[in-house]
C-alpha cells in the first residue's frame, strides 16, 4: 500500500487559533498527514509552524476549525487527555524534568499507562535509546543537547503513540547532533509512527522527510513532496534569502 492509500491519521480543517481571540496567528489551515508518514513543516520566523502544532496539541487556543486523530474530533480535548487518544506531543523547550534521573524522566511518563506495563515500556525504550539506558541514574540536566532531545522523545514514545508532534527538536544542536537525532526520528517512523516535524533546519529535515507543507503568515501557502521541495524555488525564496526567484527562459 503507497501512502496515498492509508486512512489519515491526523488533519486540521479550516483551523483557526492564536493567544487572543482577536489576533488569529494561525488563520484556517487546512492539513492532513496519513498513517507512517513523516512530514515537515516549513516557514520563516513567526510564520505561525510552533503555534499550528501547539493548537493541534491543546496549548493553544483553537478559535474555529478541527483538529482530527483519524475519524475522532479532538479539537476540544484537553492538552493532557490528548496521549490517550494516541498523540504525542514534544514542546521545542521545558520537555523534560532537568532536575530528575532519566529513568524518573521515564517513569513519570509511564503514568498513565496500567502499573504492570511500566517497565516493559520503559525497558523497550531503553532498547531503542541505548545512550540512556546506559545511565539511567545520570540527572537530565547533566544531558547534552542532543540526549536531552533523545530524553524527551523517548518519554513522548512510552505510551506508544499513533502520532509524534515535534517542534523544533534540532535548534540550538550542532549539524553533526542534528544528524543524530534526525536519524533517530527517522527510525522511529520507521516502526510505524505519523511524525509531524516542525523545523528550521530545512535541509536535514527534507532529506528524512516524505512530505512538506510550507506555512507562511499562518497560512499553507505550499505542499509537496520532499524530495523535490529541496530544489523548489518557494523554498530558496523564503529560506536562502533568494529575493527574486529566477525567471524561466522565455518568461
Ligand atoms: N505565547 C505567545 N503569546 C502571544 N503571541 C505569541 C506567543 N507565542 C508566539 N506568538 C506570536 O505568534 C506568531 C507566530 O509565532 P510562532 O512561534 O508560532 O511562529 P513560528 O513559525 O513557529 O516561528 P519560529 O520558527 O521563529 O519559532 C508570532 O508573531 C509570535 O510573536
Amino acid at each position: 500500500m503507497t501512502a496515498s492509500d492509508r486512512p489519515v491519521a491526523l488533519s486540521t480543517k479550516a483551523l483557526v487559533a492564536g493567544y487572543e481571540r482577536d489576533l488569529p496567528i494561525v488563520r484556517g489551515v487546512d492539513f492532513a498527514i496519513r498513517q507512517g508518514e513523516l512530514v515537515v513543516v516549513l516557514g520563516p520566523n513567526g510564520a505561525g509552524k510552533s503555534t499550528f502544532v501547539k493548537a493541534i496539541a491543546g496549548l493553544v487556543p483553537v478559535h474555529s476549525g478541527t483538529a482530527s486523530l483519524g475519524a475522532a474530533d479532538i479539537t476540544s480535548v484537553p492538552a493532557h487527555e490528548k496521549i490517550r487518544h494516541g498523540l504525542a506531543f514534544v514542546p521545542q523547550t521545558e520537555n523534560i524534568f532537568a532536575t530528575l534521573s532519566i529513568h524518573e524522566n521515564l517513569l513519570l511518563a509511564a503514568n498513565i499507562l496500567p502499573k504492570e506495563r511500566r517497565q516493559e515500556r520503559i525497558a523497550a525504550l531503553y532498547g531503542m535509546f541505548p545512550d540512556l539506558a546506559a545511565r539511567p541514574s545520570l540527572r537530565a540536566g547533566q544531558l547534552s543537547g542532543g540526549q536531552r532531545q533523545m530524553l524527551a522523545v523517548a518519554r513522548a514514545l512510552v505510551v506508544e503513540p499513533s502520532v509524534l508532534i515535534l517542534d523544533e527538536p534540532s535548534a540550538g544542536l550542532s549539524p553533526k547532533i542534528v544528524a543524530e537525532v534526525f536519524s533517530t526520528l527517522k527510525a522511529i517512523n520507521e516502526t510505524g509512527v505519523t511524525i509531524v516535524l516542525v523545523e528550521q533546519n530545512v535541509k536535514a529535515a527534507l532529506a528524512i522527510a516524505d512530505r512538506a507543507v510550507i506555512l507562511v503568515e499562518g497560512l499553507l501557502r505550499h505542499e509537496g513532496p520532499a524530495a523535490t521541495l529541496a530544489d523548489d524555488p518557494i523554498v530558496a525564496e523564503l529560506y536562502l534569502g533568494a529575493r527574486h526567484v529566477p525567471k524561466a527562459a522565455g518568461q
